[in-house]
């Protein structure tokens, strides 16, 4: 067998790095030579010898983490969420520094959701009005999701490209939140419940009839094999990825 691939897990105590940690321990082909949480220095990753970063941290450590892999020729894998435009930009302009390194940034890694997402907004074009809404566990630090963010990008440039109406809505009162946020003009409401691991449903209507794609994540095991497939291929994949569905072949 070729050279292990020599992976750090950062954020390794927490839900998702936790499962991360065990996935590499198991995978044949990988090696997991550091485990980093909160308070460990990121220099540990250069003494570990490590090739690969996996972040699974928070919004707000997340972009130095990358950066620092970046700087230091590491290759990335990265479910945290809070990548913004701004944020996205910027990591663009540092690769450019340092070709022949990939980062992936993965929305989420669960294969389904990708392919929901796909379907999503493959099927936007052609409803008169389109919807989310996504469904958490009550420990999650952010709203709506990341993943909800990216398919209602998604879901706003198909619908643009193809000169679709913004959805039709006649609200001219309401509460507060009571219509969710906009996302490119999407609506996405997100709740969060005590049970939930990570849930969508995107909700697309036309005269008569409703067409409703969802997805559920029941455990995180889910996102186990996208990010393991994430770390075989981006070091084959130079430069910035946005979602996993960069590495598959979708339109086949
Ligand atoms: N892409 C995908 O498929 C998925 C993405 N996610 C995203 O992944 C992220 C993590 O989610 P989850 O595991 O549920 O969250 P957790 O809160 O369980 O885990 C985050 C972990 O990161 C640690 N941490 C915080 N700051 C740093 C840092 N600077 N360096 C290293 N570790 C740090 C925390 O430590 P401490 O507790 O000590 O602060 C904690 O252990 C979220 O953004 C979530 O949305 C989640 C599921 C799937
Ligand atoms: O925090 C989570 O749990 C999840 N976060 C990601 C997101 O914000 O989309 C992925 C998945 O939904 C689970």
């Amino acid at each position: 067998m070729s050279e292990k691939l020599a992976v750090a897990v950062l954020g390794a105590a927490g839900r998702m790095g936790s499962e991360a940690v065990a996935a590499v321990e198991a995978a044949e082909d990988m090696e997991l030579v550091a485990a980093l949480g909160r308070t460990d220095p990121l220099e540990t990753l250069v003494s570990a010898g490590a090739r690969y970063v996996v972040d699974l941290t928070v919004p707000d450590s997340t972009e130095a983490n990358v950066r620092f892999a970046v700087e230091h020729g590491m290759h990335a894998v990265v479910g945290t969420t809070g990548w913004d435009a701004e944020r996205l930009g910027r990591l663009a302009d540092l690769l450019e520094t340092s070709p022949g390194t990939g980062v992936l940034i993965a929305p989420n890694f669960a294969l389904g959701s990708v392919l929901a997402s796909a379907f999503a907004a493959k099927a936007a074009r052609y409803f008169e009005s389109v919807e989310l809404i996504e469904l958490h566990h009550p420990d999650k630090v952010d709203a709506p999701s990341g993943t909800a963010v990216r398919t209602a990008q998604l879901i706003a440039a198909a619908r643009a490209e193809a000169g679709v109406a913004p959805s039709p809505d006649a609200t001219t009162k309401a509460l507060p939140g009571a219509r969710g946020a906009e996302v490119d003009g999407v609506h996405v409401h997100s709740v969060r419940l005590r049970g939930l691991v990570a849930h969508q449903e995107v909700l697309l209507g036309g005269p008569g009839e409703q067409l409703t794609i969802r997805h559920d994540s029941f455990d995180r095991a889910s996102f186990m094999p996208g990010v393991l497939l994430g770390l075989r291929q981006v070091a084959g994949h130079p430069g910035l990825t946005v979602g996993l569905d960069g590495y598959l072949n979708l339109n086949d």
